[in-house]
């Protein structure tokens, strides 16, 4: 019989394998020039927060829209930043590096799937951070599997 296919929350090790993630990932943010100081006020409890909202996005619990407020609270959070495509490649990068220092799968499939949600999710980041940017609060949460996206953005 062909076996179930996993989320990719399941294939990376579930909510304990993003917070360990999560928490080196923001140690490295905090030694890091360019980024330092984006981060600079974020709380204790921001790794568990992303940790959390990942785990949602990646198939796992849906925590994050049930005590966090989902998608919008996201999107909430990055506007006004201002954020550069610089600082997002790096923090793309400090995230993939970090997830190889602490030996996440390491597949073509899942790196792929990752990526793809990493690189949508920091674009959307960008995009929300800038002059005239507005939260859609009936934004649903975005599910990634383990397929490509299926064609471009189209409003
Ligand atoms: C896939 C990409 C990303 C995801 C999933 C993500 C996720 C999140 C989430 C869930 C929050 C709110 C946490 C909470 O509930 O309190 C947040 C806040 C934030 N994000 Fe992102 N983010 C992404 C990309 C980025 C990038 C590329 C940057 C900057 C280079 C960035 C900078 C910030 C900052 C500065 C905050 C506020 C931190 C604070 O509390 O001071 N994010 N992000």
């Amino acid at each position: 019989m062909d076996e179930p296919i996993p989320t990719l929350y399941e294939w990376l090790g579930g909510i304990d394998a993003l917070n360990r993630l999560a928490e080196r990932f923001y140690e490295h943010v905090r030694e890091d020039a360019l980024l330092a100081p984006v981060f600079a006020h974020m709380s204790s409890e921001h790794p568990k927060h992303v940790a959390a909202f990942l785990a949602e996005v990646l198939g796992g619990p849906t925590a994050y829209s049930r005590e966090r407020g989902g998608h919008p609270h996201m999107v909430r959070s990055h506007l006004g930043r201002h954020l550069s495509q610089g600082q997002r490649r790096r923090w793309v990068t400090l995230l993939l590096e970090t997830a190889d220092e602490l030996s996440l799968p390491d597949d073509p499939e899942f790196r792929s799937a990752l990526v793809g949600y990493l690189e949508w999710g920091s674009r959307l980041a960008v995009i929300n951070s800038q002059p005239g940017a507005a939260a859609d609060e009936s934004a649903p949460m975005p599910k990634w599997g383990w397929g490509e996206v299926k064609g471009p953005y189209r409003p």
